[in-house]
């Protein structure tokens, strides 16, 4: 269905336009195997198996996420297989190890992409820095993406509940004139709210903004500062979470989820929304030129650069562990644990 956005009309595909029945038709012959059971491997594979699609697992053995995939119900050497055999084994595969993973693995599966197989991402990544990852991929294969805007875990979530996490989608490489068909299947397929059309690259370097923007790395950046000011004038840690996160969380976003900004606002005093008013855009502006510079390091390379750089070492896990322990062991998230605890 089309759709204006202010002046700029887009085409999204909704489950109306493109429905579970037809994705699962049009796959009926098909050998889906997803390679990866991180965070999006188990969303995507147990949304596909519940979808009744044909979906196999592989995954490293002897591994964490080997033991995950084996509580899940999947089956050693029925549904669950080396990462060698899942592709071997498979006309789809779906690469949903982490894109430092992608660099190590490809080297040993690309000799199974014969010809007329589907090579599903769900990151921009691994091909828009093709100089980087090394990732090479053959011409005679499909390429596409869909990715979920959103963490596999609620992807699952939310399936469960009869809701979806949209997605969009790309094609990079169409070599059977079926690609954009198969990606929408399996976009319904892991049960994707809606679907609207990407590149690779737009994905890629609108995600990475995205996460250390305003979803996760602005975000943290800004309730720490407000936290760390309002403690320092002798606030409480009560006083200074509720108003920094709690209230947000709780109360606020919901509204926001609901009817938009301007809905929030409105269900606030007017004390709230004449500072809202005025503070806003100072805010807009300070951060401007920092996107300005967030969305070059982005588009450079240099952020994927980094990121690979720091994930394809042996010890990434530990290191990334060390780092989140400076957030959760911050007065901040220490009063947030408890806070989430009195909640009724
Ligand atoms: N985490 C998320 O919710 C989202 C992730 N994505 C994208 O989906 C893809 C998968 O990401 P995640 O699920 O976060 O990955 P992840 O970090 O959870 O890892 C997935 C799997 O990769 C395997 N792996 C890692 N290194 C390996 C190696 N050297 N050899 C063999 N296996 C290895 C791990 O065992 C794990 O099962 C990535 O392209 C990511 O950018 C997209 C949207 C959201
Ligand atoms: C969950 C998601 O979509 C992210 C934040 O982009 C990611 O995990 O890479
Ligand atoms: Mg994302
Ligand atoms: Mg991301």
């Amino acid at each position: 269905m089309k759709f204006k956005f202010g002046k700029i009309e887009e085409e999204i595909i909704t489950r109306k336009d493109f429905s579970l029945k037809k994705a699962r038709k049009f796959l009926s012959n098909e050998t889906i195997c997803v390679l990866g059971y991180g965070v999006q491997g188990p969303g995507q594979a147990l949304n596909l198996r519940d979808n009744e699609f044909n979906v196999i697992v592989g995954q490293r053995k002897n591994s964490k996420s080997w033991d995950n995939a084996l509580k899940d119900g999947w089956i050693e050497n029925k549904t669950l297989f080396s990462i060698e055999e899942g592709v071997e084994k498979s006309t789809i595969i779906m690469f949903l190890l982490s894109d430092a993973g992608q660099i190590a693995v490809w080297p040993k599966i690309k000799k199974y992409f014969s010809s007329g197989k589907g090579l599903y991402f769900s990151h921009g990544f691994g091909l828009t820095f093709n100089k980087k990852t090394k990732i090479d991929t053959p011409k005679n294969i499909d390429i596409f993406l869909v990715a979920p805007k959103g963490s596999g875990t609620s992807l699952r979530r939310l399936f469960k509940e009869g809701k979806g996490l949209n997605s969009s989608y790309a094609i990079y490489q169409d070599y059977t004139g079926k690609a954009k068909k198969r990606a929408l299947s399996i976009g319904m397929g892991i049960g994707s709210a809606y679907l609207f059309e990407t590149t690779f690259k737009k994905e890629v370097y609108s995600d990475l903004t995205g996460e250390r923007g305003s979803l996760m790395g602005a975000i943290q950046g800004l309730f720490s500062a407000q936290y760390k000011i309002l403690r320092e004038n002798g606030h409480s840690p009560s006083e200074a979470f509720n108003e920094t996160v709690e209230e947000l969380t709780q109360s606020l976003m919901p509204l926001i989820a609901e009817k938009g900004m301007d809905w929030m606002y409105e269900n606030c005093s007017t004390t709230a929304q004449r500072g809202a008013l005025d503070w806003w855009k100072t805010f807009r502006d300070i951060n401007i030129p920092i996107f300005i510079n967030l969305y070059k390091e982005v588009s450079s390379g240099r952020e994927a650069e980094k990121t690979i750089l720091s994930n394809s070492k042996k010890n990434y896990r530990k290191n990334l562990k060390k780092e989140l322990k400076e957030i959760k062991e911050s007065e901040l998230w220490k009063t947030g644990k408890i806070v989430r605890k009195l909640r009724p």
